[in-house]
């Protein structure tokens, strides 16, 4: 597979609101390092070569400090500040990204990502444009419409995970097309633009911390894989 220039815009630009806590969810502590030392670290493991673009809200880009101290090597991160919706932190992070290569964009709070996860992403956006990592739904489905419901087919869906990975000359011209409150992934914007997904697998474990019990459930699984 092809040596392109690789660049992870990770966003940790949002407030938590969900997570309730006192710091932003990004910086708690899971397994005695912030969250974002775990999502830092499995894009540097996969490559060693990745480019880091860290989204922090602007209020705390003192955190940073703290964050970079839990690093026993620190890696080379440039820090941006974060917009008022994920789409704006999204593109204030690739501003940073200069010329060709594969661009990964991933959730800050979602720390239990694989680097084997990254190399797929890496190497399918690098053969197909894209890659977005998709799991099966567990639970039955309703959709609801005002007053009624009805039960719809299961295994014509998927949850859509990050990190969203694109190669630069699709994800840079997305994103200069003016917001829309649909966007809610990067996956939402290139579609828009008019190109199409291609879907890989993503994994059970890389889920996104949102509310407290999400926390609990990340230390258990770093407990287990010890
Ligand atoms: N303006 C924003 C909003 C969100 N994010 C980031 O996008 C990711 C997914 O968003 P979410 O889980 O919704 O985080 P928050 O917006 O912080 O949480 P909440 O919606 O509960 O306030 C997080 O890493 C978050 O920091 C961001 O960079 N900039
Ligand atoms: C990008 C995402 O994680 C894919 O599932 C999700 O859309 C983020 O949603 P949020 O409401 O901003 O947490």
């Amino acid at each position: 597979m092809g040596n392109r220039k690789k660049t992870a815009i990770i966003v940790a630009g949002g407030s938590g609101s969900r997570m309730q806590s006192a710091i932003p969810k990004q910086f708690m502590d899971l397994a005695g390092k912030p969250v974002l030392y775990h999502t830092i670290t499995a894009f540097t493991a996969a490559y060693p070569d990745m480019e880091i673009v860290l989204v922090l809200p602007e209020q705390h880009i003192s955190f940073a400090n703290n964050l970079l101290q839990a690093f026993d090597t620190i890696p080379a991160i440039t820090l941006v500040k974060g917009g008022e919706t994920r789409f704006h932190s999204v593109k204030n992070g690739l501003q940073q990204v200069k010329g060709d290569g594969v661009v990964f964009v991933h959730d800050g709070v979602r720390p239990l990502v694989s680097p084997a996860l990254v190399r797929t992403c890496y190497e399918a956006a690098f053969s197909h444009g894209s890659a977005i990592p998709v799991i099966d739904m567990k639970d039955s489905i309703r959709e609801v419409t005002g007053e009624e419901n009805r039960a719809v087919d299961r295994g014509r869906f998927r949850i859509v995970q990050t990190p969203q990975t694109f190669v630069s000359s699709l994800i840079l011209p997305a994103f200069e097309q003016p917001y829309d409150p649909l966007f809610t992934d990067e996956a939402t914007v290139v579609e828009h633009y008019g190109h199409f997904i291609h879907l890989v697998q993503g994994e059970e474990s890389n889920l996104k911390i949102t509310k407290p019990l999400d926390l609990v459930m990340a230390k258990a699984f770093l407990d287990l894989r010890g």
